[in-house]
């Protein structure tokens, strides 16, 4: 295992890359001042490995040569050798320290990533959802429903951002209301239990569908999230609607949770492939009424302010402020980071 090392200052020139199960994604920060500079987004099925990507994608296309690499991957990091956890590829930081010339390799979380990204989220990058204020320099916590429901906490303390990634998107929910109660009992429990990943993801979308349909006595039509998203949003078919009431109701429920476990005053953010997508809905009532709906505490939640993420590249966004600024940050390198 590698040496644990300080948040020192990586070398630029930084190649920074977001690793997802289907795209992966990579840029380069010249220096601590300059926008980085973008490469096209890489489908990870087309090729072998993640070293051949970045030399076909990255190091072919460009004079520049990066002397260190931050990666955000999806899975847990615990070995020379990290598997992905929806793709084939193998992170083998010490083969890219002595076949692509790195000289320092740092590998971190997806969702460390995503919580990195909303310390000083650009204004023009945020949708905010409800009206309650601006954020204020305090804790915060993103939830992103995607393939899966990634959730991380980006606590502040001692004038840093200190990223929590943990695995909040497997906790309990359970029904409150009635409408709850009749549609509950059609979801297919894991082991005795509904965790929020079973129903805030894009399976999810198709899990509540299909209890919905079943509660009302309905045969389901939709196989993809997006038809159930779509026929929702035109206001087409009023169990798509329904449907994407309740995955608002049930992501306001979760996040609030969230934001009292961190505490997060300085605001809940949501990312992911969904969120975005669905904007006008997470304006309706349902999400800040869940989300608020937390006796004893309502009043504080009435206070945290709620966004959608709405960068296109939020992760990477997040790997080059930290990049830019590690001392801004407690990020924990033991273990994950690797020199040549
Ligand atoms: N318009 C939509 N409405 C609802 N769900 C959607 C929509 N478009 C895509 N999805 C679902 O979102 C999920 C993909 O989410 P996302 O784009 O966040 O991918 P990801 O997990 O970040 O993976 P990667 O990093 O490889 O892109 C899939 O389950 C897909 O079915």
């Amino acid at each position: 295992m590698p040496k644990p090392l300080e948040n020192e200052q990586l070398t630029f020139p930084i190649l920074i890359g977001d690793i997802g199960g289907t795209n992966a994604r990579f840029s380069i920060l010249v220096d601590a001042y300059a926008e980085p500079k973008q490469f096209p987004n890489v489908h990870t099925a087309d090729f072998t490995t993640i070293d051949e990507a970045i030399q076909v994608t990255v190091l072919d296309k460009t004079s520049i040569q990066p002397r260190s690499a931050i990666l955000a991957i999806a899975g847990p990091i615990n070995d020379d050798e990290i598997p992905l956890t929806n793709c084939d590829w193998v992170v083998r930081p010490k083969a890219m320290i002595s076949d692509l010339g790195f000289s320092d390799v740092l590998v971190v979380n997806d969702f460390e990533a995503q919580a990195l990204a909303i310390a000083s989220p650009a204004e023009q990058y945020r949708e905010p959802i409800g009206e309650h204020g601006e954020t204020s320099l305090a804790s915060r916590v993103v939830l992103g429903p995607g393939t899966g429901l990634g959730v991380a906490g980006l606590v502040h303390a001692q004038h840093m951002w200190f990223p929590v990634p943990g695995e909040g998107g497997h906790v309990d929910v359970g029904p409150r209301s009635e409408r709850d109660y009749e549609i509950f009992p059609h979801l297919t429990p894991i082991e005795g239990r509904i965790s929020a990943e079973q129903l805030l993801c894009g399976r999810g979308i198709l899990n509540i569908y299909g209890a919905v349909c079943a509660a009302s006595g309905i045969e389901p039509v939709y196989k993809d999230p997006a038809e159930v998203t779509t026929n929702a949003l035109s206001g087409a078919d009023p169990v798509a609607v329904e449907t994407i009431s309740l995955f608002s109701t049930y992501l306001g429920r979760v996040a609030g949770d969230m934001a009292l476990i961190f505490m997060a005053r300085g605001g809940v953010f949501l990312a992911g492939g969904i969120s975005q997508k669905i904007i006008p809905a997470l304006k309706r009532p349902e999400f800040r009424q869940a989300f608020e709906d937390k006796a004893p505490h309502s009043h504080l939640m009435k206070t945290i302010p709620t966004f959608v993420v709405t960068h296109p590249q939020a992760a990477l966004s997040g790997l080059a402020t930290y990049a830019r600024t590690p001392g801004s940050f407690g990020l924990a390198t033991d273990g994950r980071r690797w020199r040549g």
